[in-house]
C-alpha cells in the first residue's frame, strides 16, 4: 500500500454529516466498534455515546495524540493502518469517514472478515454509486460484485463538498453495508474471476469466460446469448466461483 502524503484528511464540519453516519448505526447501537481514520474526532464522540466500546485507529501519530485528549472513557486511540485492522477487527461495526485512497481496501478486507456485521462509510459520491450500482448500470463493476456479494448496500445521505475543511474536490456520501454472505473459500474464488471477467466488462459473458476460464461454466451456458460481462449479478458469479473454489481452472 503507498500512502499519500496528505492521508485523504478532509474533515466533516457539518453536524447533519455525523447524523448521516448515526442514521447508519440504527439497529446496531450498544456494540463494539471499530474506527477508521478518527481524525480530529468529528464522529467519534457521537459514535461512543451509542457505542459499547470505540477503537479508533488513526494513522497520523499527531492526530492520534491530540484525539487521546479528548474522547470519553469507552474510546481507545491506537495508531495504525485501519485497513489492516478492518480484516482482523473483532468488533461487529466498522464506521469510517474514510480516506478516499483507502475505501476499496478496507470494503475488500471487511468481507474477509466475518466478524464485522455493519459498516458506515462516508465514500466519494462516485464510489457509493459504484458499491450500490444494480447490473447492468454503467457504474456497475468489480466493487459492486464483491460489496454486495456480502452485503445489502444502501445510499443513506450524500455529503456535500462544501461540508468538508478543506473541501474536497467532489462530493461524498455515507453508505451503509449490512453482511448477507459469510465469507468462505468462494470468496478467494470470486475475487480471482471477477479480476479477469471485469477486465472484459462490456464484452459477451461467452467471449470472456472462454479468456478467463477456458470454457464456458454451467451457470453461463444458460444466460440469453448477448449477455455481457456488465450483466451478471453478484449471485450468478458466486455460481461460477463456487465451481472453481470446487475445482474448476481458471
Ligand atoms: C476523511 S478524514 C476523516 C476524519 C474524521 N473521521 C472526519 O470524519 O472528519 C480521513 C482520516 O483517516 C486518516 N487515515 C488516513 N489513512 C489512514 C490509514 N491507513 N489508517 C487509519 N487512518 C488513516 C487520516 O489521517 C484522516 O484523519
Amino acid at each position: 500500500m503507498r500512502y499519500p502524503r496528505d492521508l485523504g484528511q478532509r474533515f466533516l464540519v457539518n453536524k447533519d454529516g455525523v447524523s448521516l453516519f448515526l442514521e447508519g448505526l440504527s439497529g446496531f447501537e450498544g456494540l463494539d466498534v471499530l474506527e477508521v481514520g478518527p481524525g480530529e474526532g468529528q464522529l467519534t464522540v457521537s459514535i461512543a455515546n451509542v457505542a459499547r466500546r470505540v477503537l479508533a485507529v488513526e494513522f497520523d501519530r499527531e492526530l492520534a495524540a491530540r484525539l487521546v485528549a479528548r474522547v470519553p472513557y469507552n474510546v481507545s486511540v491506537v495508531v495504525g493502518d485501519g485497513a489492516r485492522y478492518a480484516l482482523i477487527a473483532r468488533s461487529p461495526v466498522l464506521v469510517s469517514n474514510t480516506p478516499f485512497y483507502l475505501s476499496s481496501s478496507i470494503i475488500t478486507n471487511a468481507a474477509r472478515n466475518n466478524n464485522l456485521e455493519l459498516m458506515v462509510l462516508g465514500l466519494q459520491l462516485e464510489v457509493a454509486k459504484r458499491v450500490t450500482a444494480r447490473p447492468g448500470s454503467e457504474l456497475y463493476g468489480r466493487l459492486s460484485v464483491i460489496s454486495q456479494a456480502y452485503f445489502r448496500t444502501q445510499i443513506i445521505g450524500v455529503m456535500p463538498s462544501s461540508w468538508f475543511k478543506p473541501r474536497p474536490k467532489v462530493d461524498a456520501a455515507v453508505v451503509r453495508m449490512v453482511r448477507i454472505r459469510r465469507w468462505d473459500p468462494t470468496g478467494e474464488a470470486l475475487e480471482k474471476v471477477t479480476r479477469c471477467l471485469f477486465s472484459y466488462r462490456n464484452k459477451l459473458v461467452t467471449k470472456a469466460a472462454l479468456r478467463c476460464l477456458g470454457s464456458v461454466p454451467e451457470d453461463f451456458k444458460s444466460l440469453p446469448s448477448s449477455t455481457r460481462v456488465r450483466d451478471l449479478a453478484p449471485e450468478q458469479l458466486i455460481g461460477v466461483a463456487k465451481w472453481l473454489s470446487l475445482g474448476g481452472q481458471i
